[in-house]
C-alpha cells in the first residue's frame, strides 16, 4: 500500500512526503516541476515527473504501487496572478483536478485529501471562520479551489470515493530538523518574503494596504506551521482508513497576527532592521482572514504542537540561511 501525493516537490507537499514516510508509508510523488524541485523531496520516495491530469499515468502509478489515497497538492497558488490569468488557474486547478478525481474513481483509489484555501470564504463576515461561513471567494484562485471542493462533493455522493477537503488558512515555517523549506523562486508570501529580505536577497519589503478597516490598518491573517498542517493531513487520512467518512475543515489556529505585526516578529527575531515601504493594496486579498478550527480538533483530535509565530518564523529563516548557503556552494 502506498499513497501518491501530488505537488510533492512543492513546499507543502515535500513536507507531507517527510510526514508520511517518518511514520514508514510508502510514497509515490508526481510533480511536473513547474514550481517544484526533485531535490526537496525526501530520498525515501518514489518520483515520478508528470502532470496530474495525465490519466492513464496516474492508473500506472496506483496499480504498481498499490495506492490507497492521494493527497493532491499540485495547483498554482498566487491569488494575484489568479486575477491576471483566470483560464490559466481554472486549467490547473479545477479542471485537471477533475481530470486526476476521475483517474481515481476510474483506477479504485477510495480516498483522497485536497489542499483547499481560506481563500474560499473572501470576506466571511464574523470571524473567526467556520466551515459554515459564506463561501464567496475574492479571486479565480478562490473560485478555482472552491469548484474543486464541490466536484469532490459530487463525485463522493454518486461514486466510491471518500474526501478529506483540508482549508489552509496561512502556511509558513519550515521543517523543524531543517529537511525542507519553502524554495519557490520569486516567492510572494510575506514571511518568505520578509526572510529574503534578511538574509539580503531582497533589498525591501512592501507593505501592501494599511487603509484596512482592521486594529492598525494592514491585513490580517491566520499563520500556521507547516508541520501542524502535515499533522492535520495525516489525520485526515487515518480518519478516512477508519471508514469515518468526507470531512471539510478548516487548518488554522485561530488567531490572527496584521502585516505589521508579522514585520516587527521578523525583526525581532532575526535581529535585522527591514526596509519596509507602504504601497497599495494588492488585488484579491480580504482584510483579514483568521480560522475557527474547532471542527478539525473533534472530528480527528489534532492538536498542534507549533503555534508560535516567533518559532515559525525563526524555521523559515533558518531555511532561508541554508538556501543561501546551497546556492552560493
Ligand atoms: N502556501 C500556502 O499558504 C497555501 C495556502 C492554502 C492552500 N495552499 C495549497 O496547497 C497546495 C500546495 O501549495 P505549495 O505552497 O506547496 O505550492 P508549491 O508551488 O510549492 O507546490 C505546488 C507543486 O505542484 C506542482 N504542480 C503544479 N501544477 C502541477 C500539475 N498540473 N501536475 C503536476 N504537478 C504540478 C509544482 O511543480 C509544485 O511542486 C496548493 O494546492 C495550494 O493551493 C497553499
Ligand atoms: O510582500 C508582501 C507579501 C504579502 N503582504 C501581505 O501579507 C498578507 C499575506 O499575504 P501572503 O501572500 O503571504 O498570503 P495570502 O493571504 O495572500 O495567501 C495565502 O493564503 C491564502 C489563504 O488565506 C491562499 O491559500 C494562498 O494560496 C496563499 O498564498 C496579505 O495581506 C498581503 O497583501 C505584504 O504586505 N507584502
Amino acid at each position: 500500500m502506498s499513497v501518491l501525493v501530488t505537488g510533492g516537490g512543492g513546499y507543502i507537499g515535500s513536507h507531507m512526503v517527510l510526514g508520511l514516510v517518518d511514520r514508514g508509508e510508502d510514497v509515490v510523488v508526481l510533480d511536473n516541476f513547474t514550481t517544484g524541485f526533485d531535490w526537496l523531496i525526501s530520498p525515501a520516495a518514489t518520483v515520478v515527473q508528470g502532470d496530474v491530469a495525465d490519466g492513464a499515468l496516474v492508473g500506472k502509478l496506483v496499480k504498481e504501487h498499490e495506492v490507497d489515497a492521494i493527497v493532491h497538492f499540485a495547483g498554482s497558488i498566487v491569488v494575484p496572478d489568479s486575477v491576471r490569468d483566470p483560464l490559466g488557474y481554472y486549467l490547473n486547478n479545477t479542471a485537471r483536478t477533475r481530470d486526476l478525481i476521475a483517474a481515481a474513481v476510474a483506477s479504485g483509489v477510495p480516498r483522497f485529501i485536497f489542499s483547499s484555501t481560506a481563500a474560499v470564504y473572501g470576506e466571511a463576515g464574523s470571524e473567526p471562520v467556520r466551515e459554515d461561513a459564506r463561501l464567496l471567494p475574492l479571486s479565480p484562485y478562490g473560485r478555482s479551489k472552491l469548484m474543486s471542493e464541490m466536484m469532490l462533493e459530487d463525485a463522493s455522493a454518486a461514486l466510491p470515493l471518500n474526501y478529506a477537503a483540508l482549508r489552509y488558512f496561512n502556511v509558513a515555517g519550515a521543517d523543524p530538523d531543517g529537511r525542507s523549506g519553502q524554495s519557490t523562486k520569486g516567492a510572494t508570501h510575506l514571511i518568505k518574503v520578509a526572510n529574503e529580505v534578511v538574509v539580503g536577497k531582497r533589498p525591501f519589503i512592501e507593505m501592501f494596504g494599511t487603509d484596512y478597516a482592521t486594529p492598525d490598518g494592514t491585513a490580517v491573517r491566520d499563520y500556521i506551521h507547516v508541520t501542524d498542517l502535515i499533522g492535520a493531513h495525516l489525520a485526515a487520512l487515518d480518519h478516512l482508513r477508519a471508514g469515518n467518512g468526507n470531512l471539510v475543515a478548516n487548518v488554522g489556529y485561530s488567531r490572527g497576527f496584521s502585516v505589521r505585526e508579522v514585520l516587527e516578529v521578523v525583526g525581532r527575531v532575526s535581529g535585522a532592521k527591514l526596509d519596509i515601504r507602504v504601497a497599495p493594496r494588492r488585488a484579491g486579498d480580504s482584510p483579514s482572514v483568521v480560522a475557527d478550527s474547532t471542527k478539525l480538533r473533534t472530528s480527528v483530535g489534532w492538536v498542534p504542537k507549533h503555534d508560535d509565530l516567533d518559532s515559525i518564523v525563526a524555521d523559515a529563516l533558518r531555511w532561508e540561511r541554508h538556501l543561501l548557503k546551497r546556492n552560493a556552494s
